[in-house]
């Protein structure tokens, strides 16, 4: 066993749980055969066979106030969330230079000895924090790949990015959590656009949306997918639907997105400087069942390591998420219950491994505990 300075107690527990060597990219790119527990079953291995028909959607005219424009960009988006939710955004207003530094903090982050790394490692139940493929929830189907997450909302001049970063890591990241928090600031902005077409895509009050996620309080998640030798038997990223809202995904030029479309696995290609957007299950919730949150996952490869930057919209915790009169009058009955995100949330990290049926084991809980209540 590989004996690492263990430098605070949950690392400590961490390591004690393995009883091995901690679980990061040092250690899964040295594996010249995929160890057992990160082998996947066939059904979830099955090569993608083609590249996914994904909406590129040009933000510029939208953003000038082109009700053309506008009209045009929320037709494909309901086209897409009709199909599958996923769609690719240009002219999106995220500053390029500040994409690049989001990257560049990332790497030095994951390429740091494991010891540093494990002195932010996620505690159980929470979201927050470094974690090595997952090894302390689970002990088959793991991840190929380590991740780090940390939580974001924008109350006035609140820094709470910086703030991580400094009470976590200390001096030498605090250049990084002034980046993640204009970073993530950035993504809010263009999540709250995107909604905006949403609700026009869906024919509800253009501002519905929006007001409900002014007070959001999201999720930011950095992902890093080392070489593989024997990518086929692994995956990065099991197959799951995104339980959160909105999900806009910055991914590197190496590829490894795929989404389960017409019952095939079907790539998502990267385009420079292009942003992916899926909804996810909150939002299927609050179009009361009218756009599906898809099911995708993320392959990885022998040849070149991959990152992914993912944020997460998500309500405020208490906010209880219901959607329009008009969509349930248009449906005809309410799809989903009420249920807040910080249930919805901790049942994933507490009580349920996140996969591709997450929203209807949840609602069954949930309505099992009411029942058991009353
Ligand atoms: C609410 C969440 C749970 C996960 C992080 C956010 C949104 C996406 C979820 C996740 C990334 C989906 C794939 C499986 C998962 C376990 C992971 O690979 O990290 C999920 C996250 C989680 O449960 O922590
Ligand atoms: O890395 C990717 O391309 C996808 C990751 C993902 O789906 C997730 O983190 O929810
Ligand atoms: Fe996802």
């Amino acid at each position: 066993m590989a004996s690492i300075l263990l430098s605070s107690p949950s690392s400590k527990l961490y390591a004690l749980q393995l009883n091995k060597a901690p679980i990061d990219s040092s250690f899964l790119q040295k594996q010249t055969h995929v160890p057992s527990g990160f082998l996947w079953p066939e059904a979830d291995l099955v090569a993608a066979q083609q590249e996914l028909n994904a909406p590129l959607i040009d933000l510029e005219g939208f953003f000038k106030g082109d009700d053309v424009a506008t009209e045009n960009a929320a037709k494909l988006i309901r086209v897409s969330c009709l199909s599958h939710g996923f769609f690719q955004v240009t002219n999106h207003g995220v500053d390029s230079s500040l994409v690049k530094l989001a990257d560049d903090h990332l790497d030095q982050f994951f390429h740091l000895p494991v010891s540093e790394k494990l002195r932010i490692m996620r505690t159980p139940g929470s979201p927050w924090g470094y974690s090595g493929s997952h090894a302390d929830r689970y002990s088959t189907k793991l991840p190929w790949k380590e991740t780090l997450s940390f939580g974001f909302h924008k109350n006035g001049s609140e820094t709470v990015v910086e703030d991580f970063f400094n009470s976590r890591l200390g001096d030498d990241f605090e250049e990084t959590g002034k980046v993640y928090q204009k970073y993530c600031e950035a993504m809010k902005s263009l999540a709250l656009s995107i909604l905006e077409l949403l609700a026009i895509s869906l024919g509800v009050k253009r501002s519905h949306y929006r007001k409900f996620f002014e007070d959001s309080h999201s999720i930011m998640r950095w992902n890093y997918y080392p070489t593989c030798q024997e990518p086929s038997l692994s995956l990065g990223t099991g197959p799951h639907c995104d339980p959160t809202s909105l999900t806009i995904l910055n991914q590197d030029q190496v590829g490894g997105l795929e989404v389960f479309v017409d019952n095939k696995w079907q790539t998502v290609r990267p385009i420079q400087g292009a942003l992916v957007i899926n909804i996810g299950d909150t939002f299927t919730a609050l179009s009361n069942g009218l756009y599906k949150s898809c099911l995708h996952r993320a392959s990885v490869n022998a040849v070149k390591d991959r990152r992914s930057l993912a944020f997460f919209l998500c309500p405020r915790d208490d906010k209880v998420v219901k959607p329009p009169e008009e969509l349930v009058t248009q449906v005809g009955t309410r799809k989903y219950p009420d249920f807040t995100w910080s249930e919805f949330l901790k049942f994933t990290q507490s009580h349920y491994r996140v996969d591709e049926s997450t929203l209807q084991h949840f609602c069954n809980f949930i309505l099992s505990e009411s029942k058991s209540v009353n």
